[in-house]
């Protein structure tokens, strides 16, 4: 597995006014967007391309680049990871969409599952997964067990913010993923929440706090 931590200025700027205290609902959602659309940017690096021949304006036969192979399906991990969707979307607007449905258990802290419903053909697309948090890396790795289950064999995580303990338990478990994320945070605190992090990611977005 290797993990991305990008250090862009603009991924850095957006990552720290998501942590201030009092953030609104309206910024929030904005900024997990726009992070969204960046982490994408840069998950999508190795795509593979091939030439075509196209008439260009001047009526010349001229050699372009396209998009070639796999194609992407995004898979946003119920609730908070639909926080991301847009931005993702806005650089690859012809993704097919896989939604898992996943939330955390509060004492436990076990990923409990209730929904599923995955694009077709999975072994033909790349799989994007987004959730703005990595924490203990439960519904991580559950997400990706089940992607691969229904065929999926290349797949990203794109999160906002990792912990150490959410990393470690993904390369374990699935060492072939790699992750992006604009931050990895120090550690997790009693009730699995990251630190420094962003607080509850989901209930920021649907403004449910
Ligand atoms: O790495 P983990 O320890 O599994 O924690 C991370 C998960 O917790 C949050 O979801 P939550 O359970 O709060 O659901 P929500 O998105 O519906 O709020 C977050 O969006 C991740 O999915
Ligand atoms: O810090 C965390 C951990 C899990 N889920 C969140 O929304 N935030
Ligand atoms: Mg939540």
């Amino acid at each position: 597995m290797s993990l991305h931590v990008i250090n862009h200025p603009l991924v850095q700027h957006k990552l720290g006014l998501m942590r201030a205290e009092h953030i609104s609902t309206k910024s929030f959602r904005e900024l997990t967007n726009e992070l969204g659309n960046l982490l994408t940017y840069e998950a999508t690096r190795d795509l593979e391309l091939e030439e075509e021949t196209i008439t260009s304006w001047s009526s010349e036969k001229i050699q372009v680049q396209r998009l070639k192979g796999k194609k992407v399906t995004v898979v946003p991990i119920l609730r908070a990871g639909i926080g991301m969707l847009d931005g993702v979307l806005r650089l690859v607007p012809s993704a097919k969409v896989s939604v898992v449905g996943l939330y955390r258990d509060e004492e436990t802290l076990e990923p409990v599952s209730y929904f599923e419903k995955f694009a077709g053909s999975l072994d033909e697309r790349i799989g994007l997964v987004i959730d703005p948090m990595l924490a203990t890396g439960g519904s991580m790795v559950a997400t990706l067990d089940m992607l691969k289950k229904h065929g999926c064999t290349t797949i990203k995580a794109l999160v906002l913010v990792a912990a150490p303990e959410g990393v470690r338990k993904v390369e374990e478990a699935h060492p072939d993923v790699e992750i992006y994320t604009a931050s990895l945070d120090e550690c997790l605190n009693h009730q699995g929440y990251i630190l420094p992090g962003l607080g509850d990611a989901g209930d920021k977005i649907f403004g449910t706090r």
